[in-house]
C-alpha cells in the first residue's frame, strides 16, 4: 500500500457516529471515493465483545470491496486478529515501537500527534503515517486538545520531513485546499461525512478536492 497516497481522503467511523445504519454509511463513503477507513468504536453505548467484531469484520468487508485499506482505532489485538491492514494509536494507547516490533512488517501503524514534540517522537519510533490535530475545535471527541490550525500543520510538517502525514479535527470539505497546501498530505474526518445528509457526495467533494490540489 503506498501510504501517502491512501491518506488523502481518510474516513474513520464507529457505530456512534452516524445516525443511519454505519454499513450504509460506510458503502456510501466507499461509494463516494474514500482512500481510507478507520474503524473506531468507542464512546456511550459503544459496541464491545462480538458485537464489535462483528461490526469490524461486516466493515472490513465492505473496504474489502471497493478496495480500501481497513485500519483499527486503539484496538492492536483486534487488528492482528482479524487481518485488519493496520492500526491507530494515540499517545495514551499502546506504543508504536512495541506495535512495529511484534506485528508482520505490511502492518501500517499510525500515530497521532498534537503537538511538534509528538510528532518529532512518532518519526524517531517508526510510525508509518501521523496524524496531527485538532486542526480546528471538533465536538466528536470529548478530549481533544487546542486546536494547532493551518499553521501548526506547516510547522510539523518543516520539522519530520517527508513522513505521510493526515490532518484531523474539524475538518469539513472546504478546509481540503489549505490543509493540503499547508502540508498534510490529505484529510481525515469523522463528521464532515458521517453526520453529512449525502455521505456519498460528503465524501466525493472531499476526494475531488484532494485530487485536485495533491501533488502526488
Ligand atoms: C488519523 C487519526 N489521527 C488522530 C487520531 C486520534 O487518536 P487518539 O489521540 O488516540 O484518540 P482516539 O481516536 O483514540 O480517541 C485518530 N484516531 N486518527
Ligand atoms: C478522532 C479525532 N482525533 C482528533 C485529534 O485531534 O487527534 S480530533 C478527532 C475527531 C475528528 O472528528 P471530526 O472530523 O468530526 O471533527
Ligand atoms: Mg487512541
Amino acid at each position: 500500500m503506498n501510504v501517502r497516497e491512501a491518506l488523502g481522503a481518510y474516513f474513520i467511523m464507529g457505530s456512534n457516529n452516524a445516525n443511519l445504519d454505519p454499513l450504509f454509511v460506510l458503502e456510501q463513503a466507499l461509494k463516494g471515493g474514500i482512500t481510507l477507513f478507520q474503524f473506531r468504536e468507542k464512546g456511550a453505548n459503544a459496541k464491545v465483545g462480538d458485537e464489535k467484531v462483528k461490526l469490524a469484520k461486516d466493515m472490513q468487508q465492505l473496504c474489502k470491496q471497493y478496495n480500501v485499506p481497513f485500519i483499527v482505532n486503539d484496538d492492536v489485538n483486534l487488528a492482528i486478529n482479524i487481518h485488519a491492514d493496520g492500526v491507530h494509536v494515540g499517545q495514551d494507547d499502546e506504543s508504536a515501537v512495541n506495535i512495529k516490533k511484534n506485528c508482520p512488517s505490511h502492518f501500517i501503524v499510525g500515530v497521532s500527534a498534537t503537538n511538534l514534540a509528538e510528532a518529532k517522537q512518532a518519526v524517531i519510533d517508526g510510525a508509518d503515517y501521523i496524524g496531527v490535530g485538532p486542526i480546528f475545535a471538533t465536538n466528536t471527541k470529548e478530549d481533544a486538545k487546542a486546536p494547532i490550525g493551518l499553521d501548526g500543520i506547516t510547522e510539523i510538517r518543516d520539522a519530520v520531513g517527508d513522513i505521510p502525514m493526515v490532518a484531523i479535527g474539524g475538518i469539513k470539505h472546504e478546509h481540503t485546499p489549505g490543509i493540503i497546501k499547508a502540508g498534510a498530505d490529505g484529510v481525515s474526518v469523522i463528521s464532515a461525512i458521517s453526520q453529512a445528509e449525502s455521505p456519498l457526495v460528503a465524501a466525493r467533494d472531499i476526494r475531488e478536492l484532494v485530487d485536485q490540489h495533491k501533488s502526488v
